[in-house]
């Protein structure tokens, strides 16, 4: 997007000589308050809506030198509420655009049905109708309508807000996981920040009036906002937000705790120097807290808390984990579960200053 203005007849100007550098297969989220403009960039994008002023290039090329049908049909489009045809059944929503292509209706269908599995919705639900289905599913079935004719751009409008927050979440874990798998160049707009933190490869901060506040990776917005509406905007707990970018991985994990509930008293007195031992199972699942000279007893351990997995969680998961835990300790676990070692608060605590410096010096480096 070059320079692109949009000023409606009645003299709003709803987004003001934006630029924007969308980049090919990744996630690239606009953000802002109630009318800044996210919706009229979006929706200029497919051209529903024409610029008053400036450019935008799809592969280089102006939009506007391309029929609007093939332009829209090269853009998977979704919105609020997944805007279904409610006398269509689930599978022929979905099959709409490749029969629009002149698919015929066995291909059409076909196609359907495996996008039903790959939105993760059941092939049973195929002949209902949209009002037989729940808001979540509802929502998936609009997924899967827009990438029924394979498009290489998918323009996603507040896909996920009229939902509640499990669902929610479920939704965007969704959506994550195909985005592997599909690699698209999807614009997904959302007025909330943590979703726009979670989904965005990049993520543009709009501010009332149509203009840009900030274009920068997540990562970068929570630990280095342009300016105070961006650190408002982004709210009180950015500090521990950053945190999910940071890997768990170089932990110091300490295993001398470890001990397995049939151990016996001598193996417990060798591991006594620890302020508490994480008993386990014989295959090795962390069971719970004891402390190093009481004899174990299963129903008397200590909740472990919520255990991390390293290399997959984020320091923030591994700090949750030892806040939550009675011990101050956070338990690591590997990914059948099995406890593979102990960190303390105070050592994360570290672990954060090191990350939170080396995080500068990558940002200092790269200017
Ligand atoms: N057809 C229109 N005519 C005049 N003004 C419009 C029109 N459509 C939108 N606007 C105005 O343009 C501004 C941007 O609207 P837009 O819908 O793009 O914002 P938004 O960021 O998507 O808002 P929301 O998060 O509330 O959906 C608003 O002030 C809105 O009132």
């Amino acid at each position: 997007m070059d320079a692109v203005t949009k000023r409606y007849p009645d003299g709003t100007v709803a987004v003001d000589r934006l630029s924007l550098d969308i980049p090919d297969r990744a996630i690239t989220v606009l953000v802002g308050p109630s009318g800044c403009g996210k919706t009229t960039t979006l929706r200029m994008i497919n051209r529903m809506v024409e610029p008053t002023e400036g450019s935008i290039l799809l592969d280089g090329a102006d939009i506007r030198q391309q029929p609007v049908n093939s332009l829209r049909r090269s853009m998977g489009y979704v919105i609020q509420n997944a805007g279904l045809f409610q006398h269509r059944t689930i599978l022929d929503n979905i099959a709409t655009v490749p029969r629009l292509l002149g698919w015929s209706k066995p291909k059409a269908r076909g196609r359907a049905a495996e996008l039903m599995e790959r939105v993760g919705l059941d092939t049973s639900l195929a002949k209902r109708y949209p009002y037989q289905l729940s808001g979540g599913q509802q929502q998936r079935v609009g997924v899967a309508r827009a990438l029924a004719a394979d498009p290489p751009v998918l323009l996603m409008d507040e896909p996920f807000s009229a939902v509640d927050p499990v669902v929610r979440k479920g939704l965007q874990d969704e959506l994550l996981r195909i985005q592997d798998e599909l690699g698209k160049t999807i614009v997904f707009v959302t007025h909330d920040i943590d979703e726009a933190i979670k989904l965005g490869t990049m993520v543009a901060v709009l501010r009332t009036g149509g203009r840009l506040a900030q274009f920068a990776p997540p990562a970068e917005l929570l630990s280095e906002p342009a300016d105070t509406f961006v650190e408002d905007f982004l709210g009180a707990d950015r500090g521990i937000r950053r945190l999910s970018f940071f890997p768990s991985d170089e932990l110091p994990l300490q295993t001398g705790p470890l001990v397995r509930l049939d151990a016996d008293a001598a193996q417990r007195t060798a591991r006594s120097d620890a302020p508490y031992l994480l008993v386990t199972d014989a295959d090795g699942r962390p069971l719970g807290w004891a402390e190093p000279d009481r004899p174990l007893d299963r129903e008397r351990l200590l909740d472990h808390g919520r255990p991390f997995r390293p290399g997959a969680d984020s320091l923030r998961t591994a700090l949750d984990g030892a806040v939550l835990s009675p011990t101050g300790w956070a338990v690591a676990v590997d990914g059948d579960g099995r406890a593979v070692g102990v960190v303390s608060q105070q050592v994360i605590g570290e672990a954060i200053r090191a990350a939170h410096g080396r995080a500068g010096a990558g940002v200092k480096a790269a200017r």
